[in-house]
């Protein structure tokens, strides 16, 4: 068996894609799996650590203006369309699979011209253009939540499976996670996804640079942009690295999400999902700029279910921030409850369900 699978740009598209590819390995392990992204996407650099290989092509995006700017884009999706076209001729895979962002497109497009099987998958509840726009060309749309059904058009494609996520998110004990990350008080794990948020970054230095020690510690992972000019601006308040712990990237993102006891982070589908299957309590902080604002439709969803608290982007202030932290953290009953709530909210065999899907689109 031969796979392409293509998904890019950020993290929330680039780990369905390995979950996924973990999946089709587990069950044929002698399957070969070619990825394509880009090379300035994080994908360059999380796809070969997951063990895959990955050749990339070139991708821009439209603006919704003609301009210069355009033109060049055009130009650069032709190539990419090209350059597509080539891999998969060469590779010849039996099917081509989609988890978002740009890099998917000319993929799962030229893929479905030359009349090999295709399967996209979405992570949010409101669709990525990208997706939308392939909607037309492929064989079957994986969604992750009923609420999204109402965005396509293609309702005879379309699959409720939920979110891939890595397997170690269900595996490891939180024994094992709290020999790695806890300490001797609860422990408030903030992230703003894969590339951090400036707004969370800012409210959370505030916060603790006004009370470097509080009843529980943090540990705030800016983003590897953000961290430079943070930790500089940080030299001045030692005190805040002495009770709280800050990096930039969190490798080991299974271990400290089972170690927390609270999660705040940007409404990205697949933390959201991970801290789900952890059964995690969640203050939710939508980034407002992201296309068409999906990530308020993820955070609502889940507030909805009683799992989360959301602040949006303009109320969040650090005295804000730190009064909803000790609320959820000093009542017990609250905690457990948006514990139940995260964890009911988990859907089981996801990976398992899109694999089926795949297989029965190899059988027709
Ligand atoms: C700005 C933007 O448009 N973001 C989108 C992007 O998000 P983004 O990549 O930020 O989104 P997600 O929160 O969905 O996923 C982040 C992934 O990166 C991992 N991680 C993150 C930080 C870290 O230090 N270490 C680590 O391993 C998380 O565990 C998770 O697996 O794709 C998601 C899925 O389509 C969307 O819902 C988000 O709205």
């Amino acid at each position: 068996m031969k796979v392409i699978i293509s998904g890019g740009g950020t993290g929330g598209h680039i780990y369905p894609a390995i979950a996924i590819a973990s999946k089709i390995k587990e069950k044929h392990p002698t399957c070969d799996i070619l990825f394509i992204g880009t090379s300035s996407g994080l994908e360059s650099d999380l796809v070969p650590k997951a063990g895959y290989e990955i050749k990339t092509i070139t991708v821009s995006y439209l603006r919704r203006k003609i301009s210069l700017h355009n033109l060049k884009s055009a130009g650069m999706l032709l190539k990419g369309l090209w350059e597509a076209r080539k891999i998969i001729k060469d590779f010849q895979p039996d099917i081509v699979i989609g988890t978002g962002g740009f890099v998917c497109g000319p993929v799962v497009y030229m893929a479905s011209k030359l009349g090999i099987k295709t399967l996209i998958h979405e992570q949010n509840v409101f669709p990525g253009i990208t997706n939308k726009i392939l909607g037309n060309y492929v064989d079957r749309i994986a969604i992750s939540f009923e609420e999204a059904q109402k965005y396509f058009k293609q309702k005879n494609k379309l699959v409720v499976t939920g979110n891939p996520i890595r397997e170690e998110f269900f595996k490891i004990t939180s024994e094992e996670a709290s020999l790695r990350y806890k300490v001797n008080r609860p422990l408030v794990l903030i992230v703003g996804g894969s590339g951090g948020s400036a707004s969370i970054n800012k409210a959370v230095i505030d916060m603790l640079v006004e009370h470097p020690r509080n009843q529980f510690e943090v540990l705030l992972v800016t983003g590897k942009r953000h961290y430079k000019e943070l930790m500089e601006k940080l030299s001045q308040h030692k005190e805040v690295l002495q009770y709280n712990r800050i990096i930039e990237y969190m490798d080991d993102m299974p271990y400290a999400l089972k170690a927390c006891d609270l999660i705040i982070c940007s409404a990205g589908a697949i933390t959201i999902t991970e801290i789900n299957a952890v059964g995690k309590p969640a203050i939710l902080i939508p980034k407002a700029y992201t296309a068409e604002n999906h990530q308020e439709y993820n955070a609502t969803a889940l507030e909805a279910r009683g799992a989360a608290l959301v602040i949006k982007e303009k109320d969040l202030k650090s005295d804000y921030l730190l009064s909803k932290i000790e609320e959820i953290l000093n009542n017990k009953e609250k905690l457990q409850s948006m514990e139940r709530a995260s964890l009911d909210a988990s859907k089981k065999l996801v990976a398992e369900k899109i694999y089926q899907e795949i297989i029965k689109l190899l059988k027709h």
